[in-house]
């Protein structure tokens, strides 16, 4: 490694091992040494190893604006095709366990090779991460992966604060402050008593055991997105709103990229479509529909005559789900109106001039892209806070149609109500609106991450602090400090206060 790297400001990210964790994480990490930092990114070498194999992650640290990005993966001690990785309530301890050993190992190798480390960040699941940093006298910060009002529904059921759904109770709303009155299958659904998902539910309100160790709780969403609950949860935590995240407006390292499977190629064929004629179709990397619900969609799709392009990813083998397949002569009928793909270079897709509209499953993810790129959504949630997410994007940021409610629905959506729904979301007053609608939030998020932009100065104020910190920890350790320029002075002034003015009719 070159002296210019050492010389940086070193921070630490750790991740947890699912697509939806690493992509924002890694976009953090780029954006943070595009302005000047050097950056490790580790999660465990099982999933190293497919990031290695999908990407051009090399040994060396990758050059990204002024700073630098690497890459360090660790054994979760476990072998590879060990069937208890799929279960939660298993593997979250496990990577507890052996994290707390190795990820102190990888901070005292580091500061050995001349780049201490000043500061770890992590995302939800692990936790410990700020127990590690606490334990070594390091600052910590945390970067949250869902929208804010996902993070201020699970604070107000971990606090106890209003009431939630329950097992005497199961259909009541829910009112939160600054939000808009949620239905009861419109709270993140692992809340509900019967949720076939409580691993999930002990998995994300784990970080809220932790929240008062992250001296900065960073989120992916943007000031003008969801302003009033920003502004509200910001009293209670200190929340420093970053995204959209995968938006760098200025660095050209699209190379360094984290995904588990190589993207295929769609591109070319998109480009031999007419522009708004394509719908785009995926369900993120963990949701697996039924064998019938695949039907419906498939039928969906050939009815309403549009392009589609279809990602239909392989389950995990240790998973328990049986692969899906198409209905019989459905890539036969489609032809060249239609393209299945196993993995998408998603954000290339939702650029697309092609495309009209997509229908996604509203992980938090796929939702900011969508947003961000002026995209129309279907929203299709099914259990977490993709049912949360939906509420949003149709009722609040006015960019979707609703093909369902999600796991407490738990009904078979029919190839007539998928035709419908395409239709609605591609032609006609309601499209173009939505459309509309959709730009503004693209321009809106572009304005947020460009320089002086509510995300931009964040993310400014976030780095002053962490290279401030830097030097106390360089001080209390006795050591040589890093060489850190004076930290720029943090800009006056809330951020922009101004609405994004919606059109509904
Ligand atoms: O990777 C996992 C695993 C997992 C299990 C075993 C294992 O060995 C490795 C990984 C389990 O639940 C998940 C749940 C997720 O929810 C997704 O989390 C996103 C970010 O929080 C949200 O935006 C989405 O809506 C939501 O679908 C995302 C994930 O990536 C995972
Ligand atoms: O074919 C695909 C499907 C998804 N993604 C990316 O995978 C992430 C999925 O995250 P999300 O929060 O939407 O859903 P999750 O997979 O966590 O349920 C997003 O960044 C997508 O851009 C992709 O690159 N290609």
């Amino acid at each position: 490694m070159g002296s210019d790297a050492e010389s940086l400001v070193h921070v630490l990210l750790v991740s947890f091992p699912g697509q939806g964790h690493v992509n924002p994480l890694l976009r953090l990490g780029k954006r943070l040494a595009s302005k000047g930092l050097l950056v490790t990114f580790t999660t465990p070498e099982s999933i190293g190893k497919q990031m290695r194999k999908a990407s051009n992650i090399g040994d060396e640290p990758a050059p990204v604006g002024d700073g630098f990005i690497r890459f360090e993966f660790f054994e979760d001690g476990w072998d590879e095709d060990e069937p208890r990785r799929q279960d939660l309530d298993q593997y979250l301890p496990q990577l507890e366990k052996v994290g707390k050993v190795l990820i102190p190992e990888m901070i005292r190798r580091n500061a050995e090779r001349n780049r201490p480390i000043s500061c770890l960040i992590n995302n939800p699941f692990i936790p410990w991460v700020s127990d590690v940093a606490e334990s070594l006298g390091l600052p910590s910060a945390m970067l949250w992966v869902q929208s804010c009002a996902c993070f201020a529904a699970y604070y107000h059921y971990y606090h106890g604060l209003v009431p939630f759904p329950s097992e005497s109770a199961m259909e009541i709303d829910v009112r939160l402050p600054c939000m808009p009155l949620l239905k009861h299958d419109e709270v993140p659904s692992f809340l509900y008593p019967t949720s076939p998902y409580p691993f999930l539910r002990r998995a994300i309100l784990g970080q809220y055991k932790n929240l008062d160790k992250p001296f900065c709780i960073l989120m992916d969403t943007f000031q003008e997105l969801e302003l009033e609950i920003i502004e509200y949860m910001s009293k209670i935590c200190p929340i420093k709103t970053v995204g959209p995240l995968f938006k760098n407006p200025k660095v050209p390292n699209a190379n360094v990229r984290g995904d588990f499977m190589k993207a295929d190629d769609c591109v070319g064929w998109l480009d031999s479509k007419p522009a708004g004629s394509v719908v785009y179709v995926s369900f993120g990397s963990v949701v697996y529909l039924k064998q019938d619900q695949w039907d419906e969609i498939a039928y969906g799709l050939l009815n309403s005559n549009v392009n589609f392009l279809w990602v239909m990813k392989p389950p995990h083998k240790d998973s328990g789900y049986t692969v899906l397949t198409l209905p019989e002569g459905f890539l036969e009928k489609a032809g060249d109106k239609g393209k299945v793909v196993q993995w998408s270079p998603q954000e290339q897709v939702l650029a697309h001039p092609a495309v009209a509209a997509f229908v996604t499953h509203c992980g938090w993810n796929s939702s900011m892209e969508a947003l961000a790129s002026g995209m129309p959504v279907i929203a299709f949630p099914q259990w977490g806070d993709q049912v949360t997410d939906a509420k949003y994007l149709v009722d609040v940021f006015k960019v979707g149609v609703r093909m369902c409610r999600g796991e407490a629905e738990d009904k078979l959506i029919t190839r007539d109500v998928v035709e419908k729904c395409l239709l609605e979301a591609t032609v006609g007053e309601k499209a173009a609106e939505m459309k509309r609608n959709a730009l503004k939030w693209k321009a809106a998020a572009e304005a947020a991450v460009a320089e002086g932009g509510s995300s931009d100065r964040n993310i400014q104020a976030f780095m002053d602090e962490v290279k401030r910190r830097s030097v106390e920890v360089a001080l209390a350790k006795g050591s040589k400090s890093t060489v850190v320029e004076a930290p720029a002075a943090v800009r006056e002034g809330a951020a922009t206060n101004g609405k994004v003015e919606l059109d509904s009719s």
